[in-house]
């Protein structure tokens, strides 16, 4: 997979060459690029941005410059995301359709967004996703796209280093994790669940299930409504 990222403020993106997603470009599992906008800039002042039409506070990224580094960074094979406060949710489902995509370009806003023409302009030769970390507001676009890289890298084959854990994720079954414990058994006279040291492996996973469950359904009852029919059995309703 090979994945772009063009903004106005390169070194934000510098943690994708850190840690798990280093080691995931060191090894050749993925390549990162990415571009400073303003290299498609013209002028003296390389703006990138200009005042909105219709008034109003904040400027707006100026189209010519995004159409000429899209046509640049972008192939047949692109999937364009934006990231966007206006955007579709971006979920775990998401990722995992992202770590399928072989090219994907982030295109980071910043101010008030980017001219909408570029997205239909790029919505007429590719796939265009505008998406949303969540509701609320940033300054631009950077901190989405390592969310969004980190949640979808992650998912590759070979990232991780016991890829067990990415089926058994918060999500993978549409339930939150349950809280875990390590050693010592007995911390600031706190003591780790009797049954996790039972060696019942039954009872502890009918326990961990118990406790995703009571969890989901304390923090967030909406997910258990968009359970696939049939996931709960008899238990899980008791629960
Ligand atoms: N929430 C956001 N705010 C600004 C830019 C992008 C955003 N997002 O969620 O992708």
């Amino acid at each position: 997979m090979r994945i772009d990222v063009i903004t106005i403020f390169p070194e934000y993106l510098d943690p994708l060459r850190a840690a798990l997603l280093g080691r995931a470009i060191d090894r050749g599992l993925i390549e990162v690029g990415v571009h400073d906008l303003r290299e498609w800039t013209h002028d003296v002042h390389r703006a990138v941005d200009d005042a909105p039409y219709g008034g109003g506070p904040g400027m707006v990224m100026k189209p010519q410059v995004w159409g000429d580094a899209l046509d640049t960074v972008c192939d047949e094979e692109t999937r364009l995301v934006v990231p966007t406060p206006a955007g579709r949710p971006f979920t775990q489902e998401m990722a995992r359709a992202y770590a399928r995509e072989k090219h994907l370009v982030f295109a980071c806003g910043r101010y008030e967004g980017i001219d909408q023409r570029v997205i239909d302009d790029a919505a007429r030769r590719m796939p265009v996703d505008e998406v949303s970390i969540g509701d609320y507001v940033l300054v631009g676009g950077e901190a989405a796209v390592l969310v969004m890289v980190e949640a979808t890298v992650r998912l590759l084959p070979g990232v991780l280093g016991n890829p067990v854990s990415a089926e058994q994720d918060s999500f993978s079954d549409g339930l939150l994790e349950g809280p875990s414990y390590t050693r010592p058994e007995v911390w600031r006279e706190l003591a780790v669940p009797e049954v996790l040291r039972s060696g019942n492996h039954a009872l502890i996973d009918r326990w961990r299930r118990d406790q995703a469950l009571e969890r989901t359904a304390r923090r967030r009852p909406e997910l258990l409504d968009r359970l696939p029919e049939g996931s709960l059995d008899a238990h899980d309703q008791a629960v």
